[in-house]
């Protein structure tokens, strides 16, 4: 991830300078107490000139039970005297102990005589108070923290936020931790940056003079380069001020990029360095605005015959606003529907491309059900079959080979759609780059890389949407898994022993195919009859020993294509209730009704695959449960905590339990 990349200096130059200010983020408590001294409607007036007794009575009508809880939250403290409701609700003492000892007598507030302390009172229910939300800002780290919080606290910073974390605990209550990140304020999807400040400050208690220069400050960043198309037809790179395109332009582009200038301001552009220019400006900390005509391709005629869900138009509107992007969303949240309806919307022909010829199969289908193209209008183009049509869908392995150059060629494509961006292979990303005139799409459930593509997606295909994963769940359509680590313990000493002595990738492979999962596995299958299950492994044979021992198939890379189909056919169908599945099944194969995942083995790969695999079963049909199995007193344990971290990030539940010997 790129925050510190690049051109952050003036970041962090307001960085130091709120930390020189005293504004650390450590002392939270002390953040929270700003905010709260806004409680609504307080006293006042007090000094209305409508006599004494009235101002007094409104005052104390002004402390109800809610500000009282206002009151307690701003203290920080479960109790409080009335001197200090006073002052946090801007009121008399008298008036504010009238209203608690109405408030006693009422039975919502409890009151202990502390012997020579003065009163204190505290709230009969806490339950009223743990229900509500909560936000601390820590505006150094540029972080909110927010417990509870509400669908509308939830949207807007999703806006200009990235969900880091999400934390349950026991009694149910959830700590949401945002970030806001350069290219989070970068891609709010704002028309300027007082709408995003005006959405800040409707979720912050507070406001935060450094944090919002800071996001004035990268917003302006955002738009001090312009791409856009020349009324003569070529393109122009056009910078905010003179010195901008001098300093910043020569720092970081190629000689090349430029071919000559046209104003003070403005340069002309060689086409075909501008993904490298784009690449390069957003690298120094300016992103560039791309505003150039799109080829809008041949027009096709289509229609959608499926409607949206809201967020899927939401998604979409987004999309051709900004005209390319990425829609991150988990497995079943409706990727491939909300790409179709964008193919509608977009009305030019459309070259999508895949990672395997299964998905090829299924965008096929999918694409004659929800819209109005006809098979006629639909080509696949790959190892199998090489049909070029109006829309064509292609794997990623064939538009990679050089000989395949003619499919970006000979259509004039006005929408590219990448499903599972986080896959396109070099070769193919490299050609994107060429493809920089075209209504780009990626799809992605799970953006987030081991390697940093992930700025490389962004740049090249286009910004995130729809990353807010808790809000997808909230609505429905898309079922929250259960995940839970159960930690194995090795079989016996020798397993152990030998686990202990080996170095290395063995020692790896040893803890990953630790034979008491295979006990493990059959308890879990067997504590859940009837529920479609897939076990996941790493080791080819890991994977024929499971399978062997459970009697199901066993499904890796060396599995023929037909033989593949037929079992997930069957799979799905109902037919085979259990397969065990090697790396193979991580993607790119559609297994629509696995309830239940096993994940055996794989802990060592990276966080996308655990996300891939949790993935599987967060299917809207039938309960999901997810079971990671990794070897107790092993580096596994480490692991698989790292990669539920990732699902624990997205908002999902992790839970671990210790299998007894
Ligand atoms: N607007 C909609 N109306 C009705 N059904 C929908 C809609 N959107 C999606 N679905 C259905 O929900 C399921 C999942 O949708 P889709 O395949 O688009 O998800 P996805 O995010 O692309 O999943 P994956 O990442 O696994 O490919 C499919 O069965 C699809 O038909």
């Amino acid at each position: 991830m790129s925050d510190g990349h690049g051109g952050s200096d003036e970041s962090d130059v307001l960085t130091d300078a709120s930390d020189a200010g005293g504004v650390d983020g450590a002392g939270g408590g002390d953040d929270t107490g700003d905010g709260a001294g806004d409680a609504d409607g307080t006293g006042d007036d007090a000094e209305d000139g409508t006599g004494a007794d009235d101002a007094e009575d409104a005052a104390e009508e002004s402390v109800s039970l809610e500000t009282f809880f206002d009151a307690l939250q701003a203290e920080g403290r479960p109790v409080a005297t009335a001197q200090q409701v006073a002052r946090r609700l801007d009121v008399s003492q008298s008036a504010a102990r009238a209203a608690l000892d109405r408030l006693a007598a009422n039975g919502d507030v409890g009151r202990a005589d502390v012997e020579s302390d003065p009163v204190v009172f505290y709230p009969e229910r806490w339950d009223d108070l743990a229900t509500r939300e909560r936000v601390v800002v820590f505006p150094s780290r540029r972080e909110i923290v927010v417990d509870r919080p509400t669908q509308y606290t939830r949207a807007q910073l999703a806006q200009f936020a990235h969900l880091v974390d999400t934390s349950g605990t026991e009694s149910g209550t959830r700590g949401y931790l945002y970030r806001i990140r350069q290219e989070d304020v970068w891609a709010a999807p704002f028309d300027d940056v007082d709408g995003l400040l005006a959405s800040l400050r409707s979720v912050l208690p507070t406001r935060h003079e450094h944090l919002e220069e800071w996001i004035r400050d990268q917003w302006k960043r955002a738009h001090r380069f312009r791409l856009y198309t020349h009324e003569d037809g070529y393109v122009v790179l056009e910078a905010a001020s003179e010195s901008l395109l001098g300093t910043v332009a020569e720092d970081h582009l190629a000689d090349d990029s430029l071919r000559a200038p046209i104003s003070e301001t403005e340069a002309w552009v060689n086409e075909s360095a501008i993904a490298a220019i784009k690449r390069a400006l957003y690298e120094a900390g300016y992103p560039v605005e791309d505003d150039r005509d799109l080829e809008e391709g041949e027009p096709i005629d289509v229609d959608l015959t499926t409607d949206l869900r809201e967020y899927q138009e939401g998604w979409v509107e987004t999309f051709l606003e900004k005209r390319s992007g990425v829609y991150v969303g988990p497995p079943g949240s409706g990727k491939t529907v909300a790409a179709i309806g964008t193919l509608a919307a977009v009305g030019g022909e459309t070259l999508i491309l895949v990672p395997s010829r299964e998905l090829a199969g299924q965008w096929e289908t999918e694409l004659l059900a929800h819209t109005t193209l006809n098979a006629e209008q639909i080509g696949q183009y790959h190892g199998g079959e090489k049909a070029i049509r109006p829309v064509t869908i292609a794997t990623y392995q064939t538009a990679g080979m050089d000989r395949h150059r003619q499919l970006f060629d000979t259509r004039e494509w006005g929408l590219i759609v990448y499903d599972e961006a986080h896959h396109i292979p070099s070769p193919v990303f490299s050609r994107s780059a060429d493809l920089q005139a075209k209504h780009r799409l990626g799809l992605s459930a799970t953006p987030v890389r081991e390697t940093d593509n992930e700025d490389e997606i962004y740049t090249l295909i286009g910004p995130p949407i729809g990353a807010d994963w808790d809000a997808l769940f909230e609505a429905g359509f898309v079922q929250e898994p259960e995940v839970e680590i159960r930690y194995v313990p090795w079989r016996d000493d020798d397993a152990r022993n030998a686990y202990v002595s080996a170095d290395g990738r063995e020692r790896y492979r040893l803890a990953a195919s630790n034979p008491a999962k295979v006990a493990e596995i059959r308890t879990l299958l067997a504590a859940q009859p009837g529920r479609k299950a897939l076990v996941f492994v790493e080791y080819l044979d890991q994977g024929e020993r499971i399978a062997e021992e459970l009697s199901v198939p066993f499904i890796s890379g060396e599995t023929r294509h037909a033989e593949r189909s037929r079992l997930f056919d069957a799979f799905r169908e109902g037919d085979r209730r259990v397969l065990v599945v090697s790396r193979v099944g991580d993607e790119g194969i559609d297994l629509p009704n696995a309830e239940l995942a096993i994940v055996a083995s794989g802990l060592g790969g990276s966080r996308r695959q655990g996300a891939q695999r949790a993935g599987r079963t967060m299917r809207p049909a039938g309960s999901a449960l997810v079971y990671v199995l990794a070897t107790r007193g092993s580096a596994e344990e480490e692991f698989a905590q790292r990669q539920m971290r990732h699902l624990a990030q997205k908002g999902i539940r992790v839970r671990e339990t210790t299998v007894e010997s």
